[in-house]
Order: C-alpha cells, then structure tokens, then sequence
C-alpha cells in the first residue's frame, strides 16, 4: 500500500497536508493521533471512500476501489452495519454470500473469536464481541489487508484485550492491518509499526520503542511572569502550556531550558521525566511554538 503526497481538505480545512506512506504485506501499523489529526479521512482515502485532492493512493498496485472489489481489502468500522435480530453466524453467513470465494463461516468465526456465541442474537451481544463479529464480517473475503478506524471505542477493558487478541493471532498469519487509534498504549501493544499524525502530517514513524525513544524528554514547570515566549522557540522545546501563571515545557533539554528560564527570573522549577502519555501528547501537541 502506498500513499504519496496525498492531500486532502474540505472547505478551509486542511484535513490531509502531504502524507507518503508505504506499508509493506504482512505489517501490522497503528496509525495514531489526537483528535482532528486526518486519520479517518486518511483512510476514508485508503478504502476508495474519497478522492485526494493531490497525490495517490494505491493498494496493492491498484486503486482502492479496484483493490476492494477484487476483495483485496476490508474495513471494520466503528460502529453501523449489523441486524440487531439475526445471531452472530447468520450475520457471517449474509456477508459471505456477497463474495464468490468467501472463507467458511465456521473458520471465520473461529479466528475472530466468536465461535462460542455463533447462536446468539447480535442485538445482545456487547460491544466488543460487536466488534469482534465486524472483524468476522472483514475476514470472509479472506482480504490481504484489513483497516480499521478506532476500532475499540467505547469498549472496555476486557472487550479491547480480547478484541486485539483475535486481531493479533490473525494478523501473525501474514495478513496486514492499518488501524487508527488515539490510545498511545494500544498502538504500542499491538502494532509492529507506528505512524504519528498530527495536524494532517506524519511527524514520526517507528517501531514503539522507537517512537518512545523519539518522544522521551523531561517537562520542566515554572512560574515566570517575565519570560518572553520566544525565548522558548528552540530545537530541544517541544512543547510549550501555559497553566495560569505556570508555563508547563516539554523538552529534550531540561537543562537548557532551564538555564533560560533562571536567566528570566523564572522561579518554582520542577523537573520531571515524562511518562508516555505525556510524551505522546508532546508529539502531537498543537501548542508547538
Ligand atoms: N466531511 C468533512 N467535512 C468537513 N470537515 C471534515 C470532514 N471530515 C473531516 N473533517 C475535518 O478534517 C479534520 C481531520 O478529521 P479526521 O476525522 O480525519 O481526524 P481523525 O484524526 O480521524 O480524528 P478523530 O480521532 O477525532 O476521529 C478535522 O478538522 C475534521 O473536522
């Protein structure tokens, strides 16, 4: 799959500024970025749902409709698309009479890890074995890629485990996967490949040691009523949040920032390592400077 110089806006919004990506088979990639970041219309793009306003996308040398209707790729969306009265295997079974060539419903329901309720209701199933059976649904085509777009919202701990499980134990089969998600831990538990997005661009792309490495710093908190802001655009601030009168910095220079601020008669500093939340909000902080 690759995406070069993809663009995309609606009206005056720049959902989508510029992304290549090139993701090879058998990858399992979790797109994440906060909220408005440009992943859903990203992959809105990747699913044929919507043309690119400059760049291309192609999947599997194809355009994304071509690749789908050959049944080359699946979506499991967030929500929508199932009969609250039939049972579980029904549900498969309707899918698989779309596709000439769809995988038994029997198998499909096994490795998406719902065999066990084949015969209940939908419409009493929890969220995540909802989900579970949408990934049941994705997996009858037999696709060679699989997206899906935040596809643990709302569910809850035990749901999200159980759901990744199923998704994980396919995906080492060879099949490949490109999620989105805004929970830092989940693309860091399940994806082999992380993509960050912030603002409609990639601002990194690693492995989640890798991205951890990238995002590890110090945030440095003061009081500094007198601190000319500017003083804090430099290449080690990544971040810069204004808490009242205390300026909250995230940096890969503590010392450095700190040196500035003492310079400014800045007092109350503290400095503290960040954990990974905050260093994934420092990533894709917008209050970069
Ligand atoms: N159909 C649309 N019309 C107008 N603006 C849109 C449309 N779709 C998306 N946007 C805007 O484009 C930006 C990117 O949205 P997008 O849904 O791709 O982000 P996201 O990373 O998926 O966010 P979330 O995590 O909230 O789903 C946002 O500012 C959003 O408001």
């Amino acid at each position: 799959m690759r995406l070069a110089g993809v663009q995309r806006s609606f009206g005056d919004v720049h959902a989508v500024r510029g992304i290549d990506l090139t993701i090879g088979q058998g990858e399992v990639v979790a797109f994440l970025g906060p909220n408005g970041a440009g992943k859903t219309t990203t992959i809105d793009l990747i699913l044929g749902l919507g043309e690119p306003d400059a760049g291309s996308v192609e999947v599997f040398g194809l355009t994304p409709r071509a690749a789908i209707a050959r049944g080359l790729v699946a979506a499991v969306m967030q929500s929508g698309g199932l009969l609250k009265d039939i049972t579980v295997a029904e549900t498969v079974e309707l899918t698989a009479s779309l596709f000439a060539h769809a995988q038994p419903v029997g198998d499909v329901l096994q490795r998406a890890g719902i065999a066990d309720i084949a015969g209940a209701k939908v419409g009493t199933c929890s969220g995540g074995q909802q989900q579970r059976l949408r990934f049941a649904m994705a997996l009858t085509s037999d696709p060679a890629l699989i997206v899906l777009d935040e596809p643990t919202t709302g569910m809850d701990v035990a749901g999200r485990r159980d759901f990744w499980a199923a998704i994980r134990q396919d995906a080492d089969r060879g099949r490949t996967v490109l999620f989105a998600t805004h929970y830092l831990e989940e693309a860091d538990a399940y994806a082999d490949r992380i993509v960050l997005v912030r603002d409609g661009q990639i601002v990194a792309d690693g492995t989640g040691a890798q991205i951890k490495a990238q995002a590890s710093g110090r945030v440095v908190r003061a009081t500094a009523p007198d601190l000319d802001p500017h003083l804090l655009h430099q290449p080690f601030v990544q971040s810069v949040e204004h808490r009242g009168e205390q300026l909250l910095i995230h940096t890969t220079d503590s010392d450095e920032v700190a040196r500035i601020l003492l310079s400014r008669n800045a007092y109350d500093l503290e400095i503290t390592a960040q954990g990974l939340e905050d260093a994934f909000v420092a990533l894709t902080s917008k209050e970069q400077n």
